[in-house]
C-alpha cells in the first residue's frame, strides 16, 4: 500500500530522542522524578491499549487493567520460575496470556453494546480483583524481585527501556492504521452496518480489538512488574481501569499525543492532588467530568484539535475537494441506449420477497431480476418499500420470506457481511462514510481488497474525488457520496445496490454520477440496482426500471416505456409529470 506510506511521525522520533537523552543522562536524574516518568511511560502503554479498543474500534472496555494484571503476574511467575529467555520473553508471554484473556472476555461480549458491555467488562475487572487479592504475587513471600533486562537495570536505564517499548507499540499501531484491518476497526466504530456492507465481520473486528488491546495492556502490566519488582492487585484495581478509561475518552488515546498526555495524566495527576493535600481518589471525578465533555463536544480533545487543524489546512489550500491529478487519461464511455435485458443471465434474482413489520407488509411478493452487465432502476413513491427490499436482499433484514439468488446461488440465511463478501454490495440512504479515515483508506475498506497505488489513484480520478491522503472530514458531503460509489465499485462486486446515491448532489455532481453509473457494468463487471428519486438520472442510466407501490411491483420494462405508464404516473410521478 505504497500510497499510504508516510514519513515517520515527529512524535515517534521525539520519543526515540527522549530515550537517547534519558540514556545519556542516566544516573544524573533525580530518582523520584525518574520513577514518576517511568510510571507515566507505563501508563502510556495502558492508554495505547485503550486507544486500540475504545479509540479505534469504539468498544467500551472497563477491564484493560485486568489484562495488565495478567501480564504482570505472568512476568512475576516467569521470574520466580527462572524461565529461560529473560525479561523480553517474559514480557511477550505476559502479553500473550493477556491476549488469551482478551479473546475469552471478547467472545461473550460480542453480543453486547454500550452500557451492557461496560457492565460486563467491569464485572470481569471486579472478579479478577477478588482473585488476585486472594493470591500472593509470585515472589512476594521471599522478596524475589523481577529481574530487569540486562543493560536496563538501573531506574534511569529502565525508564529508557519503557520509552523504547512505548515507541515500538506506537510504530506497531501506526502500521495497523495503514492496513485494511485498521481501517475496518475505525469503520466498525463509525457504523457497524456500513462495515458489514463492506464485507467486514463486526464480530471478528471487535475480537481482534479485544485481543490486540489485551496484548498491549499485558505488556504494560509486565513493564510495571519490572518497574516495581513486585506488584499487588491494588496496582490494577477495577476502579483504576475506570479512571484510565475516562482519561482515554477525554484525551483521545487513539492519537499518539493523546496517549502520551493520557499516560502523564494517569500517572502524575493523582501525585499532584496528593501534593496539594487533595485525596487522590478525587482524580477519578476530574477524569469523569472530562469524559462527559467528550459526549457534549462529540469528540476527544486530540480528535477535535486534529480536526480543527485539518480544516484550517484545507481552508488554506483553498478549493475543496482537490481534484486529483489523473495519472492516465480516462477514456469516456458513451452514454448508450438501454441494453436489452431479455436474454441476459441474472446476476441477482429476487423471487416472491415479502417483508412484514407487524401488520404492515412493506414488501409484498416482489420478484425482479438484475441481469449481468445491466443497470436496473428501482423507483416508487416514499414508503413504497425500496429500502426495505434492499435491506432484505443484502441480509440486513433477515426476517423475510421468498428467495434471493446471487449468480444463481441462494443466499437466504447468509449473514449480511458474508453476502457482501460473496459480492452483494450496497450503499445506504444515510451516508455512512467514516470521517476519521483518509479518502484512500476508505476506498480500500469499501472495496474489500487492497488496491495498488496506481489503481487507487485512477479510481479516485475517475470519480473526481480528492487525493488518497486527504482526510475525509475535509471533504464535502456530495463528494463523500461519490467516494462511496467509487469504493464499492472498486471491489468489482457482481452486484451493487445503490440507495439514492445522488441525494444532496448538485447538477454537476449528478452529471458525473450519471456518466459513471452508466459505465459501471462495463468498467467493473458489476450489475447495478439503482434506487433513485431523480427520475432523469434513472432514465439516462438504467436499462430497465421496476416500479414499486405499497410494496408491490406495478410496472417493469424499458425506462421510457415504464416512466410513461399512466399507472406509474398516477402512483408516483403525478404532479411532477404534468
Ligand atoms: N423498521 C421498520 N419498522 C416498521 N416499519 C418500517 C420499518 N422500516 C420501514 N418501515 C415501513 O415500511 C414501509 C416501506 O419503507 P421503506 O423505507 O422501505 O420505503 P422507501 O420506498 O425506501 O421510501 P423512501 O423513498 O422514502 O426511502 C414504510 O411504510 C415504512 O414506514
Amino acid at each position: 500500500m505504497d500510497v499510504l506510506r508516510r514519513k515517520p511521525h515527529p512524535l515517534v522520533l521525539g520519543l526515540l530522542l527522549a530515550a537517547v537523552v534519558a540514556a545519556a543522562g542516566a544516573g544524573l536524574a533525580n530518582n523520584h522524578f525518574t520513577f514518576l516518568l517511568t510510571g507515566a511511560a507505563v501508563s502510556t502503554v495502558f492508554m495505547q491499549s485503550y486507544g486500540l479498543i475504545t479509540g479505534r474500534a469504539g468498544v467500551i472496555s472497563l477491564c484493560q487493567l485486568s489484562f495488565a494484571a495478567i501480564g504482570a503476574w505472568v512476568v512475576g511467575w516467569a521470574n520466580v520460575a527462572g524461565l529461560p529467555g529473560g525479561f523480553y520473553v517474559w514480557l511477550l508471554l505476559g502479553g500473550l496470556a493477556a491476549t488469551v484473556a482478551g479473546v475469552l472476555i471478547g467472545l461473550p461480549a460480542l453480543r453486547l453494546r454500550g452500557v451492557n458491555l461496560a457492565v460486563a467488562t467491569f464485572a470481569f475487572a471486579l472478579a479478577l480483583d477478588v482473585v488476585f487479592t486472594g493470591i500472593p504475587y509470585p515472589g512476594q513471600g521471599n522478596y524475589n524481585f523481577v529481574q530487569r533486562p540486562a543493560g536496563f537495570t538501573t531506574d534511569s536505564e529502565y525508564f529508557v527501556f519503557t520509552v523504547i517499548v512505548v515507541t515500538v507499540i506506537f510504530i506497531g499501531l501506526r502500521q495497523l492504521d495503514r492496513t485494511r484491518t485498521g481501517g475496518a476497526l475505525v469503520e466498525i466504530r463509525h457504523s457497524e452496518r456500513a462495515a458489514a456492507a463492506h464485507g467486514i465481520s463486526v464480530a471478528k473486528g471487535k475480537l481482534t480489538a479485544f485481543a490486540l488491546s489485551a496484548f498491549v495492556a499485558g505488556v504494560g502490566g509486565g513493564l510495571m512488574a519490572g518497574q516495581l519488582g513486585i506488584v499487588t492487585a491494588g496496582n490494577f484495581a477495577a476502579f483504576a481501569s475506570v479512571s484510565f478509561f475516562a482519561i482515554a475518552l477525554f484525551v483521545g488515546t487513539n492519537n499518539i499525543e493523546g496517549a502520551i498526555a493520557g499516560g502523564l495524566m494517569g500517572a502524575l495527576f493523582p501525585v499532584l492532588l496528593d501534593a496539594l493535600g487533595v485525596p487522590q481518589d478525587l482524580a477519578v471525578l476530574f477524569f469523569a467530568v472530562g469524559a462527559v465533555q467528550v459526549l457534549r463536544l462529540g469528540g476527544s480533545q486530540t480528535d477535535l484539535i486534529r480536526a480543527g487543524r485539518r480544516r484550517k489546512k484545507a481552508a488554506r489550500r483553498g478549493s475543496l475537494p482537490i481534484p486529483h491529478a489523473n495519472p492516465k487519461p480516462i477514456v469516456p464511455l458513451r452514454l448508450r441506449a438501454p441494453r436489452d435485458t431479455a436474454d441476459a443471465t441474472p446476476a441477482l434474482e429476487v423471487r416472491d420477497l415479502r417483508v412484514r413489520f407487524g401488520a404492515l407488509t412493506a414488501v409484498d411478493g416482489v420478484s425482479l431480476v438484475v441481469p449481468r452487465g445491466h443497470v436496473v432502476g428501482l423507483v416508487g413513491p416514499n414508503g413504497a418499500g425500496k429500502s426495505t427490499l434492499i435491506n432484505a436482499v443484502t441480509g440486513f433484514t433477515a426476517d423475510y420470506s421468498g428467495q434471493v439468488l446471487l449468480n444463481g446461488r441462494r443466499v437466504d440465511g447468509v449473514a449480511a457481511h458474508r453476502r457482501a463478501r460473496l459480492g452483494l454490495r450496497r450503499s445506504f440512504q444515510q451516508l455512512r462514510v467514516p470521517e476519521q479515515l483518509t479518502v484512500g483508506m476508505f476506498v480500500q475498506v469499501a472495496a474489500g481488497r487492497t488496491l495498488s497505488g496506481e489503481e487507487l489513484d485512477e479510481q479516485l480520478a475517475l470519480f473526481e474525488c480528492p487525493a488518497a491522503d486527504v482526510p475525509i472530514d475535509t471533504v464535502d458531503v456530495a463528494t463523500r457520496r461519490l467516494l462511496e460509489v467509487a469504493g464499492l465499485a472498486a471491489g468489482r462486486p457482481p452486484v451493487l445496490l445503490l440507495d439514492e446515491p445522488a441525494a444532496g448532489h448538485s447538477g454537476t455532481e449528478t452529471e458525473l454520477l450519471q456518466r459513471r453509473l452508466a459505465e459501471i457494468p462495463e468498467r467493473f463487471g458489476t450489475a447495478v440496482l439503482l434506487v433513485e428519486h431523480d427520475i432523469e438520472l434513472v432514465r439516462s442510466t438504467c436499462d430497465s426500471v421496476v416500479v414499486l407501490d405499497f410494496g408491490r411491483v406495478i410496472a417493469f420494462g424499458p425506462p421510457d416505456e415504464v416512466l410513461a405508464d399512466p399507472a406509474v404516473i398516477a402512483a408516483y410521478l403525478g404532479s411532477a409529470a404534468h
